[in-house]
């Protein structure tokens, strides 16, 4: 999964702002053939990394959205039919092995237990995998790294990695942006003016703490990307805040009010 063209500059590189040193690490991590675990809230940019990552180490990239269904032969490929004769079709896994690809596993906590386990082989000094159906050793390809995100507070006692997955990663913690960051940000991707970008994080600031009071979720950079992206087609400030911040958030009315002032107070 790449960005949509409009995201990519004009060399192709997809924009990311680091926060702190997880370019290097990352790079080092690459280097040594080390598995990153990337930690941090949804919409905060960990994407947007590993697609920068592969970017700059000119790696091919193979995401997949990890959910509760998927299982171990997802990963790794099946035997397909086709017409009379049946023809093995590599997974995820297995394609980005052999091309030296990243592979991103996001939200890896979602997939089952014995699912993460094939990946156990590929992530220390062994670097292969041994394919049952085919009979087939796959040694990783040069380049080939996996990158794994979760989000820490999602979690709960059946749904955290087994020590023996987590152990064999290092790990990227990732944060929403500070308030200079996430105003470059929206001024480079959702095309609006400093004043507005300002603006827009500075109410996130006033929204961010509601977690106390009942909101599910914090808006995250990709809310604040949306309504700014709305705000910069046209769209009311108001409106544009409405539909991409707080009736995403909530569905509580008294919350829902609440979120209405504090948009109203920001942009009047
Ligand atoms: N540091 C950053 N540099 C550039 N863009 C960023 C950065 N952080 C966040 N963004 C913006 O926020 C959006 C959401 O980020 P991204 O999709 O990477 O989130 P995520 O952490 O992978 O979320 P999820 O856990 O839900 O998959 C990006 O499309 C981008 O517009």
């Amino acid at each position: 999964m790449h960005p949509p063209d409009s995201l990519l500059h004009r060399d192709g590189e997809p924009f990311y702002l680091p926060h702190g040193d997880e370019v290097e690490v990352f790079t080092q991590c690459h280097r040594q053939g080390i598995p990153v675990m990337l930690k941090g809230p949804t919409g905060c940019g960990k994407t947007r990394f590993v697609e920068h990552m592969a970017w700059r180490l000119a790696r091919p990239l193979v995401t997949v959205a990890c959910h509760d269904d998927l299982t171990a032969n997802d990963l790794l490929g099946r035997y397909l039919i086709h017409g009379d004769e049946t023809r093995w079709q590599d997974g995820p896994l297995t394609r980005a092995l052999r091309a030296g690809a990243i592979l991103y596993l996001d939200e890896v906590v979602e997939a089952r237990q014995d699912t993460t386990v094939v990946i156990h082989p590929v992530t220390d000094h062994r670097r292969t995998l041994s394919l049952e159906k085919t009979g087939e050793v796959i040694e990783a390809g040069r380049g080939f790294q996996l990158v794994i995100s979760f989000n820490p507070t999602y979690q709960h006692a059946l749904k955290d990695l087994k020590p023996s997955t987590r152990q064999r990663f290092a790990a990227l913690e990732f944060d929403f942006p500070d308030r200079e960051r996430e105003a470059a940000i929206l001024i480079a991707e959702g095309g609006v003016d400093r004043g507005c970008a300002v603006t827009l994080v500075e109410l996130a600031a006033r929204i961010r703490p509601l977690r106390d009071r009942g909101l599910p979720e914090a808006p995250s950079t990709r809310v604040l990307v949306a309504a700014a992206r709305l705000m910069a087609a046209g769209i009311p400030e108001r409106r544009a805040c409405e539909a991409a911040i707080a009736i995403p958030l909530t569905d509580d009315p008294i919350l829902l009010e609440t979120l209405g002032v504090l948009i109203a107070g920001s942009f009047p």
